[in-house]
This record gives structure tokens, C-alpha cells and sequence, in this order.
């Protein structure tokens, strides 16, 4: 009899949910970065051992007072992903508990889902023993779930996790092909790559309302050849991202060509453009055709 289950990872903006489903699938599905909200979309990640899958939702970061429609957007599609799990895994950061994971917290107590609590970034802490306090507050407050300590960087206690997500997976057929690893498209994850390049280069430079979209994704035999347009949102922002003379968006090219020949398993020849679309942002209309829909 087969396994199988749906379980989301939460948490406040920068925990470290797209690094640990990364590292749990083994494969680069959700980029990452040091800034806050870097994940716009929810990706699957698809994980099959033996007759067992688990079927991980990464989702935004759920965070609080956001006044433009992206924020909105977000916060939508991270209360919704909750409602459609078999499990919740929620991440916090070592010893510390924000105002943003209190907001995550009534989010989890409103989804009365099976809960995993997750102290992630324990590679920071020196001192084990200064975990203790919080997960044992933690599991005071929530006496039904795990608490487990890890690092989603570096691995730690990652298979302990594993086997207690596992004891929760309810007995179903797959919904996936066990060789699936995600229910994204490689186009899809293409522009996520370009965004992570251009998010680390341009750092707070840039807001984070800034866009890709894929314009050619042409796979022949022995290479793929690849068209991404960026936007800005104002002229102004453009030379930012191009830098001196080009600098800026060669390195990003460069840096998203390789993970993304990675990733397909060929050569990649990559083109960037920058475009300004006007506050796009603030457009629901816009951000519907750039694929932000209505989760
Ligand atoms: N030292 C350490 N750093 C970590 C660990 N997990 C994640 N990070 C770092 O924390 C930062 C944020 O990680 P992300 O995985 O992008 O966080 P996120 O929760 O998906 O962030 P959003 O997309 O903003 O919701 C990155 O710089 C990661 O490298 C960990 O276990 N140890």
C-alpha cells in the first residue's frame, strides 16, 4: 500500500522554507535569498522513496500589513496553501519568535492541520542548550506537535524530519510519477532563476517588485536557447540593474546561465533584456498577465 501526502512549509519571510525543500528534494526548485520575499510563487516539490511521496508546498513568506497588491497576493496564496495539506511544517529561526511569527501562528491554529515545529539555523547557535527555552515553549503551546531542531543549509536533522513527516502521510496512490520533482514547468523555473540572480546582485538597490518573464525557450538536441525579459517598474531602475558598462546584468546572466544548464542538463545560451512596465505592482490586472493569479 502506497502513501501519500501534502504538506506545506511555513513560516515568516527568510526562515528558510525554499532552502530546506530545496535541500529535501535535492534539486534548486525555490530560489533563496538573504532579502525577505523572495518567493512569489508556490512550487511543489515532489519527494518519492519506496511507496511513499511527499508532495512539499513552498509557500511566501506570510507577513504582515501589506498595503499593495502583491502583498496581498501573498498573503493569500500562503493562508491558502494551508488549508489543502495533510501536515504543516512551520519553521522558526533558532531561539527567536517575532510579531510575523505570532501573525504565522494564528494562521496555523486557524488551519487545525498536524503540526511540525521546526527550529531551523542551528548551525548559528553555538550553544545547543540555548534551544531549549523555545522548544519547550513550543511544544507547551502546541502539546500535539514536534519539535525538531535543524539546519535546512547545511542538513542537519534533516532525515529526523523526514521520518516524522512520514509517520503523518495518510495511506493514498502517488499523484505524482516518482521521477517528478516538481509540478513546475523548466521555463517557470528558469525566470525564478533569473530573479534570484538579479535579487542578489541588486540587493535593496532594487525593490523586490521586479519581474521576469521567459519570451523564447527553444531545446534543441545539444543546447538551449533562452529569451528573458526583466521588468522595473520605473526608468530610473533600469540602469541599476545593467550597471557600468553592462557589468551588472552579465554577472546575473552569467550566474543564472549555470544554474540553469544545471538544472536541464545542457548547455544554455541565455539573453536578458530590461523593460519598464509602469507600477505594475499596484495592478492586479498586471500582475494577472504575468501570471500572479488569483490563488
Ligand atoms: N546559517 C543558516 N542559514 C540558513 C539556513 N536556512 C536558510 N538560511 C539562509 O537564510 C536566508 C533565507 O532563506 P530562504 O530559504 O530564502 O528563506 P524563505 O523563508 O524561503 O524566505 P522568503 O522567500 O522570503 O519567504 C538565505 O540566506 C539562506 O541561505 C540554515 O539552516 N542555516
Amino acid at each position: 500500500m502506497t502513501h501519500c501526502g501534502t504538506v506545506a512549509i511555513v513560516g515568516r519571510p527568510n526562515v528558510g522554507k525554499s532552502t530546506l525543500m530545496n535541500h529535501l528534494i535535492g534539486q534548486k526548485l525555490s530560489i533563496t535569498s538573504r532579502k525577505a520575499q523572495t518567493t512569489r510563487h508556490q512550487v511543489m516539490g515532489i519527494w518519492t522513496e519506496g511507496d511513499m511521496q511527499v508532495v512539499f508546498v513552498d509557500t511566501p513568506g506570510i507577513h504582515i500589513g501589506g498595503k499593495r497588491a502583491l502583498n496581498r497576493y501573498l498573503n493569500k496564496a500562503a493562508s491558502n496553501a494551508l488549508q489543502d495539506v495533510d501536515l504543516v511544517v512551520w519553521l522558526l529561526e533558532r531561539d527567536r519568535f517575532t510579531g510575523e511569527d505570532a501573525f504565522v501562528e494564528k494562521q496555523i491554529r486557524e488551519s487545525g492541520k498536524p503540526l511540525i515545529i521546526a527550529l531551523n539555523k542551528v548551525d548559528q547557535v553555538h550553544d545547543k542548550a540555548k534551544l531549549m527555552p523555545v522548544a519547550q515553549k513550543m511544544q507547551m503551546r502546541f502539546p500535539d506537535a514536534e519539535v525538531v531542531p535543524l539546519s535546512a543549509l547545511k542538513g542537519h536533522n534533516q532525515d529526523t524530519l523526514m521520518a516524522l513527516v512520514g509517520k503523518r502521510i495518510p495511506e493514498g496512490p502517488f499523484m505524482f510519477d516518482p521521477d517528478q520533482l516538481t509540478d513546475k514547468s523548466l521555463r517557470f523555473l528558469v525566470a525564478e532563476i533569473v530573479r534570484e540572480k538579479l535579487v542578489r546582485q541588486c540587493g535593496d538597490e532594487l525593490p523586490y517588485r521586479t519581474t521576469v518573464e521567459i519570451e523564447k525557450f527553444d531545446e534543441q538536441p545539444d543546447r538551449v536557447y533562452i529569451n528573458a525579459v526583466i521588468f522595473v517598474e520605473r526608468k530610473s531602475q533600469k540602469p541599476i540593474l545593467i550597471g557600468h558598462q553592462g557589468s551588472r546584468l552579465k554577472q546575473i546572466g552569467t550566474d543564472a546561465r549555470m544554474d540553469a544548464a544545471e538544472l536541464i542538463g545542457l548547455p544554455v545560451h541565455l539573453e536578458l533584456w530590461v523593460k519598464v512596465r509602469d507600477r505594475w505592482s499596484d495592478d492586479e490586472a498586471a500582475l494577472a498577465q504575468l501570471g500572479y493569479k488569483d490563488p
